[in-house]
């Protein structure tokens, strides 16, 4: 018996994420109509092993060939694990795993095939979110920033705010939430602001043998290199107008600035760089947000925050404080797009991905 998806109403949809930093698999259910959130439901976290961790690290930066498909097979395993608790949902939006991201040249590629998954879970899946954006013209990320415009309603936001995700790369949403659709000009500006906790984690894997910088332990006894920090401000990226995205490793580079310092002077530089990042960030908003939500796990390292609020114009906090989960906002991105996407609504637009004309991205497989 095949699943068909309904065309009005408000459904219930899971959203399944694997980041860029490597941690494990996100699922959040929300329910909506695909424009407006109605509740968030229960969500789930299904950490990598460490080997698995090395099968698909080992096809970052790859288009094709078995390190690819090794990473796929692993993928694909810990999805089907984690989404057999989920199986009475009317669809999944399941994102994949970046594997490598070059909008104008190779394209994008998120691994992990969602029509198995369809098949084997007996529930409509919808992957394959970013490729018809590249397709036409599109940076084919961020792809969030349309479910952050539901959330700034949702919130009952009345002013301009901004949704800043720290993951291993870090990206900005600003929302205009007077603006009704998400799509219309001027409801939306968002881009990837630079590297965020990826050039810390690699730091410490290298020089400590540690996944990452817990509570910003190591940055916190450190002084920030300026000469470092000058250089990389220098890099054109952050001049460059948006819409732009970044692939993981866009800025590995920025480890070597800081080859010669002390574990904490380049803990604390590679965390000061990050913050500098966002700061740049906030030049190419249309004005100054009233807040900036910070979601992703640098919002847990409070070396990171401080610089945020010590270098931006306006209030940076923590999602919590207007009741969201900074933990499962991405997962909960892909449950809401799935709808959009099962309802030919559109996911992406000039504002948020540089696509010349609104896009609904995405593939519906239905078991
Ligand atoms: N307590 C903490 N102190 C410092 N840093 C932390 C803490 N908790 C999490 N982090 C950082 O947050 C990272 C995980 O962030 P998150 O789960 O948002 O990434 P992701 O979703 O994989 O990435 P992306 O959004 O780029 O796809 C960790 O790798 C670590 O660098
Ligand atoms: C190509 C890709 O997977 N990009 C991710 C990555 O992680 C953060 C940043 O870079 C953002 O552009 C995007 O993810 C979020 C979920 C997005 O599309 O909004």
């Amino acid at each position: 018996m095949t699943r068909a998806i309904a065309k009005t109403g408000v459904v219930t949809a899971a959203g399944a994420m694997s980041g860029t930093s490597l941690d494990g698999v996100d699922v959040a259910v929300l329910r909506t109509d695909g424009h407006d959130i109605t509740d968030f439901g229960r969500s789930a976290y299904r950490d990598y092993t460490p080997e698995e961790r090395k099968v698909i690290a080992a096809g970052f930066g790859l288009w094709s060939g078995e390190a690819v498909e090794a990473a796929a097979a692993v993928i694909e395993a810990a999805h089907l694990e984690i989404l057999e608790g989920f199986k009475d949902v009317d669809l999944i939006g399941f994102h994949g795993q970046t594997l490598a991201h070059a909008p104008r040249q190779q394209g994008t590629l998120q691994v992990g095939n969602g029509a198995m998954l369809a098949d084997e879970l007996g529930v409509p899946v919808v992957w394959d979110f970013r490729s018809a954006d590249v397709q036409l013209g599109g940076e084919g990320a961020p792809l969030a920033p349309f479910f952050h415009h539901a959330c700034a309603r949702y919130i009952g936001a009345d002013a301009p705010v901004a949704f800043l995700n720290l993951g291993g790369v870090g990206n900005i949403t600003w929302v205009d939430p007077s603006i009704d659709q998400p799509q219309v000009e001027g409801a939306l500006l968002a881009f990837d602001t630079g590297p965020a906790n990826a050039p810390v984690n690699d730091l410490m894997q290298e020089r400590l043998g540690l996944a990452y910088d817990k509570d910003g332990a190591v940055a916190r006894g450190g002084t920030v290199e300026t000469g470092a920090l000058e250089l990389f401000l220098a890099e054109p990226y952050f001049a460059r107008v948006p819409p732009k995205s970044l692939d993981r490793n866009d800025f590995a580079e920025m480890v070597a600035l800081v080859r010669e310092l002390s574990n904490a002077d380049a803990a604390a530089t590679l965390t000061a760089m990050c913050a500098a990042g966002v700061a740049e960030a906030m030049q190419h908003c249309p004005i100054p947000p009233s807040r900036v939500l910070v979601t992703g796990g640098g919002r847990r390292n409070p070396v990171l925050m401080q610089m945020l609020e010590v270098s931006l114009d306006c209030p940076v906090v923590p999602i919590e404080e207007v009741g969201l989960d900074g933990d499962m906002l991405e997962a909960q991105a892909f449950a809401y797009l799935a709808v959009r996407v099962a309802r030919g609504m559109p996911t992406s637009c000039a504002g948020t991905t540089g696509v010349r004309a609104a896009v609904g991205g995405g593939t519906v497989s239905v078991p």
